[in-house]
């Protein structure tokens, strides 16, 4: 199915009522708007012919009829307007989000992928777009449809001879819309777009890289990138809007050929035939020609979404993949974990211990892993098993590129094996509901995230229900309350962007109080001291023993001496595998 279908299946499967209810409320400005126009044009005529008679004519009920149409085209505008927009922005909302869960649960370890910034923007702007598909497409096509259809009865009962000209408006529309929808525009639209995010990444990269640009005397050609793809764009976008155009030439075309055939066809009928009558009365005959041009009103509405639909398709076809994501992170979130082949045991199973031995179940453990990323040619782990006991401190050391920090996105199901079992406890990693793991297992990287929030908020990320009193004791803990306490606002003190206003020491403790409210059996920490002095890095190391009081088991990363004499076994890794144990 074409994604805009699938586009479109979807809102009609979130919003049946009001999808259906906003097009019947389209019908109605449309139809009164034709109908005032040839009750109108009927009316004039018949007046001006009664007035050349010197007949009497009843003027009140069609000028009281004109007037209730009036009214009624305003009316059903209006409400047309709120509940079609109405039904589209409770549908984007909701695919927002199911899009960004969708992106949330990529795997973040994927190979050379564009610029997540770049990707969100470029997904922002495709979800805005996709507002045309209901909008600008279904509706104004279903009005265009039972007007036609209703153009169509009209003629049958009052003048079949009308139906010649509706016909040819019909073949030409058609052949707008498949003007619009041709593959080479596919092509320019994909061109278009590589050029737009080549602008913007390029103008991202001039405005933060502008120092180094100048100093090696870069600018120049950096500048002449920028008007590169600017030049591109141009280039790409000449095609769709000369198919744009070409699309709204032949539907206004089409609304003058209805008016002009109907011209040709009507006012010969309402000449008086020798010796009788006209077919028909000189009055209809204004009237239908009028509505006729109304037509062209209600045919006008289609041009732009027919202009904008390749991009429209292209946007849906982006956008839905995520969404689908998302939908599966979404019910996996609410404990019904979506199912890989290497997944393992269904959730809920339990699993013998994994050290027959000693019985003692270990608090995680890899077994026979196997780790490729996309597009690299071998694996960065094979046939890889480690096992960390409860309460146990492991480091994990090795050279750089061997694969550590693989191992602990592994550990934290940022990513999923190829091959072999990884365990919590006693059950599969993969089948342990998301909130449940995120409270069971911390991750501490060396470049922590904080936000240009409160202390409090950016402590409660972890446990948003957490007391103040649970925030000091925390904040204890790593040694960070009499930091905080001193601040006049304390707790409530905002925090400056990616956590400007703390040291860099701080900053890294704030993150270990965090991961200290969930109470983790688990906690991984991907050089933590990094880039730390020794009076600091030995401050962070001393709250590691919170953790370790609490009972969780750390798996450590780093080379630095400070850090392997807090572990109780050195693992190396080498080869894609524990190659040696300290
Ligand atoms: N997203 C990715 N796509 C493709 N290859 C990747 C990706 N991330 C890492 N790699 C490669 O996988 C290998 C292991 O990377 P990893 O970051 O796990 O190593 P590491 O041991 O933590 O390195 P370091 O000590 O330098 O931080 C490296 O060769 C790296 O180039």
């Amino acid at each position: 199915m074409s994604p805009l279908r699938s586009l479109i299946r979807r809102q009609f499967a979130d919003q049946r009522g009001p999808f259906l209810i906003g097009i019947a409320l389209a019908l109605v400005p449309a139809l009164c708007g034709l109908l005032l126009l040839g009750l109108a044009g009927w009316f004039i005529t018949a007046c001006a012919v009664a007035g050349a008679a010197g007949l009497a004519v009843n003027y009140f009920t069609p000028s009281a009829l004109i007037r209730a149409l009036a009214i009624g085209r305003t009316a059903g505008r209006y409400g047309e307007r709120l509940m079609t927009h109405d039904a589209t922005f409770r549908f984007l909302a909701r695919l927002r989000g199911a899009v960004f869960a969708g992106f949330a649960s990529r795997r973040p370890a994927s190979a050379v992928e564009s610029r997540s910034g770049l990707r969100l923007a470029r997904l922002t702007l495709d979800i805005d777009q996709l507002d045309r598909a209901y909008l600008r497409f279904v509706v104004p096509l279903s009005v265009v449809c039972v007007v036609l259809a209703g153009g169509a009865v009209l003629a049958v009962l009052l003048a079949p001879a009308a139906l010649v000209p509706l016909a040819v408006g019909v073949v030409l529309l058609t052949l707008a819309a498949r003007i619009v929808a041709r593959r080479q525009l596919a092509t320019a639209a994909r061109r278009m777009e590589a050029a737009e995010e080549a602008m913007r990444l390029r103008s991202a990269d001039f405005v933060a890289g502008r120092r180094d640009l100048a100093i090696y005397g870069g600018l120049p050609a950096a500048t002449d990138a920028i008007l590169d793809a600017g030049a591109r764009r141009a280039r790409a976008e000449d095609p769709l809007e000369r198919a744009a155009s070409l699309a709204e030439g032949l539907v206004i075309i089409s609304g003058q050929l209805i008016l002009a055939a109907g011209l040709i066809v009507l006012v010969p009928a309402a000449a008086p035939v020798a010796g009788g009558e006209a077919s028909l009365s000189a009055a209809l005959v204004v009237g239908l020609l009028l509505t006729g041009l109304g037509l062209t009103e209600a045919l006008s509405s289609l041009v732009p979404g027919l202009a904008g639909l390749t991009r429209t398709e292209r946007a849906a076809a982006r956008v839905l993949p995520l969404a689908e994501a998302g939908d599966a992170a979404q019910a996996e979130r609410r404990g019904a974990p979506a199912r890989g082949p290497q997944d393992g045991p269904v959730a809920g199973t339990t699993l013998p211990p994994a050290d027959a031995g000693t019985g003692i179940q270990p608090a995680l453990c890899f077994e026979a892993v196997r780790f490729t990323y996309p597009g690299a040619a071998r694996p960065v782990l094979e046939d890889f098993d480690l096992s960390l006991a409860p309460g146990e401190t492991v480091c994990l050391v090795g050279p750089s590129g061997c694969g550590k920090s693989t191992v602990l996105a592994l550990a934290a199901r940022l990513t999923r094996p190829d091959d072999g079992l990884i365990r919590l406890g006693d059950r599969p990693l993969s089948t342990i509901p998301e909130a449940e793991l995120r409270r069971r297992l911390a991750v501490i990287s060396q470049k922590p995230v904080l936000f240009n929030d409160t202390i409090a908020e950016n402590l409660r990320l972890a446990a948003p229900q957490a007391s103040p009193e649970a925030l000091w004791a925390a904040l204890d803990q790593v040694g960070l309350a009499d930091t905080v306490a001193a601040r006049p606002d304390g707790l409530s003190a905002m925090l400056g962007e990616g956590g400007a206003g703390l040291s860099g020491g701080e900053a890294r403790r704030l993150t270990l109080a965090r991961a200290l409210l969930t109470r983790p059996e688990i906690v991984l920490l991907d050089e933590v001291t990094e880039g730390l002095d020794e009076a600091t890095a030995a401050g962070v190391l001393a709250s590691l023993g919170a953790f370790r009081s609490q009972g969780a088991s750390l798996l450590l990363i780093s080379h630095r001496r400070r850090e392997l004499a807090l572990a109780d076994r050195i693992l190396r890794l080498e080869g894609g595998r524990i190659a040696a144990t300290a």
